[in-house]
């Protein structure tokens, strides 16, 4: 995914900073070089691309910085929060309530992917305990009333269209009535699109909308497009009152970067993302997560979900105690591997770990991922008990690696590439581990004034990195604690 290229192609250029020997002038300078070809590589506006250099400039200040501060810290901070800057349109968009009727109507440029992202939305909430309905009204294209009646019957969700009526007006509201009527609490309403925006588009939008009444109109646009993304999102922003954007197809080109910034530009939120064909290829947009797992700094609560969704329950406070406890021997490494594998979309679930690199594991490649972690598994089952269990990094020396790749039958490469991937997560969790109180245990987690002290403890930078106290809350309650 070319957006986890982006996301590398920083963090390297972060990297190579902290590898120079004195963080200068110059050795900035030369970071935010490389950070701004990478972001013009992915087509954001050079006009942003320069105001965002310029304004981590004046963030930060080397020489007035005192000595022994963390420049390199610094420096990710203020990437980070630029990077947050030109993504967050700063307001957010209607979210629907759970047993509380919303019509949400979709509206987008032919072949930007609205019939394929209705179905996705409606699977997505269906999944939150949701109960969906689909209603196609775009009478425009030939065979629009049957892609969405396959993915609809696919994803087990009530439909409504019809093969002879012309009026998209009509259908439309039949479809809402009928939907009002079964207690459904996502009427969720398809339009047609054309081929470019033109007047018959936006009039036919204004009619179903004002029929409908939507409490939500989300515009799809296809990612590929680049900046041209702000031109369209604005026209469509100002014809059909858009309040959310969708932008999909984010999953194998080079202008990821440009059409959300762009978008986010126009002011309108992105709420989510589409990132390839399958039902399960959305993503929920939310800039700081988003942001941090672009740069490979993980994404906690993200992952604490995942982990909810997918674990059993009394398997999940053990895991979470371990991750954020910090004890990340290789059996952790393991054992978190184990039940990835569980859990659905590899590439996905793995960016939400800190200090993962997306790029490694990208989207669109779960094969490949899915294959990476077994083999990095079959080399572990190749270690010794001590081996697995030890917290010294410099036990795997030369012998035992060439032991280990000998028993699993692989490289000697592959057992270091394995061994590196393993010390980079085992690094970040255990900074994490550092800001924690030192006798953090259940009973000293148990009352209240517990999440203050982290709150306190954790420094504000470290704290945005994961994503705000939150996750520390959800990974405290995850473990049955009280916050
Ligand atoms: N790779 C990729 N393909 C996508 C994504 N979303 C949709 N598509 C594909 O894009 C093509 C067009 O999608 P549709 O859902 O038919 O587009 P539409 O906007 O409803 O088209 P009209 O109904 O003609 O307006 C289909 O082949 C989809 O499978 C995505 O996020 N990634």
């Amino acid at each position: 995914m070319v957006l986890a290229q982006l996301g590398g192609s920083i963090s390297r250029a972060l990297a190579q900073m902290s590898n120079a020997t004195v963080i200068d002038d110059k050795a900035f300078a030369d970071c935010l070089h490389e950070i701004a070809r990478a972001l013009l590589q992915s087509d954001v506006q050079i006009r942003m691309v320069s105001d965002m250099r310029a304004n981590i400039r004046r963030a930060v200040n080397l020489d007035a910085l005192p000595a022994g501060t963390n420049k390199r810290r610094i420096i990710q901070q203020a990437v980070f929060a630029e990077l947050c800057n030109m993504l967050d349109p700063g307001k957010p968009s209607f979210t629907p309530t759970k047993g509380k009727p919303s019509v949400v109507m979709f509206v987008g440029l032919q072949g930007s992917g609205k019939t394929t992202t209705c179905t996705k939305y409606a699977h997505y909430h269906q999944l939150k305990g949701f109960k969906p309905s689909l209603v196609c009204a775009d009478t425009f294209r030939a065979g629009a009333f049957d892609q969405l009646k396959q993915n609809a019957t696919k994803a087990k969700i009530p439909y409504y269209g019809s093969y002879m009526e012309s009026d998209p007006v009509k259908i439309a509201v039949e479809g809402v009535e009928r939907f009002r009527k079964e207690k459904s609490d996502l009427i969720i309403v398809d339009t047609s699109g054309r081929h470019k925006q033109e007047a018959a588009l936006f009039e036919e939008m204004r009619q179903v909308a004002e029929a409908t009444k939507p409490d939500l109109v989300i515009f799809v646009m296809d990612g590929s497009i680049g900046q041209a993304a702000f031109d369209q999102a604005q026209a469509f922003k100002q014809s059909a009152s858009v309040g959310a954007v969708i932008v999909t197809k984010l999953d194998g080109h080079a202008k990821g970067g440009g059409a959300l910034s762009a978008v986010a530009a126009t002011k309108s939120p992105v709420v989510f993302i589409g990132t390839g064909e399958h039902m399960q290829d959305f993503e929920v947009f939310d800039v700081k997560p988003f942001v941090s797992r672009l740069l490979g700094m993980g994404d906690l609560s993200g992952l604490v979900n995942k982990i909810k969704d997918a674990m059993p329950a009394d398997q999940q406070p053990e895991l979470m105690q371990r991750l954020i406890e910090g004890t990340f021997t290789l059996r952790v490494f393991y054992d978190l591997f184990q039940n990835l594998l569980n859990m659905g979309p590899i590439g996905q679930v793995l960016s939400m770990i800190p200090g993962f690199r997306s790029e490694l594991m990208p989207k669109g490649h779960d094969k490949e991922s899915q294959a990476k972690i077994k083999r990095y598994m079959t080399i572990m089952d190749s270690m010794t008990n001590a081996e697995l269990d030890s917290t010294n990094p410099k036990l795997m020396s030369e012998s035992r690696i060439k032991r280990v790749a000998r028993g699993s039958g692989r490289t000697m490469k592959d057992v270091t590439d394995m061994l590196e991937e393993y010390k980079r997560i085992a690094k970040v969790c255990s900074k994490l581990k550092k800001k924690l109180p030192k006798n953090m245990d259940r009973n000293v987690m148990n009352n209240k004034d517990t999440l203050n002290t982290i709150n306190n403890l954790i420094p504000k930078q470290l704290l945005n990195q994961i994503g705000g106290v939150n996750p520390l809350q959800s990974v405290m309650k995850q473990m049955g604690l009280k916050t």
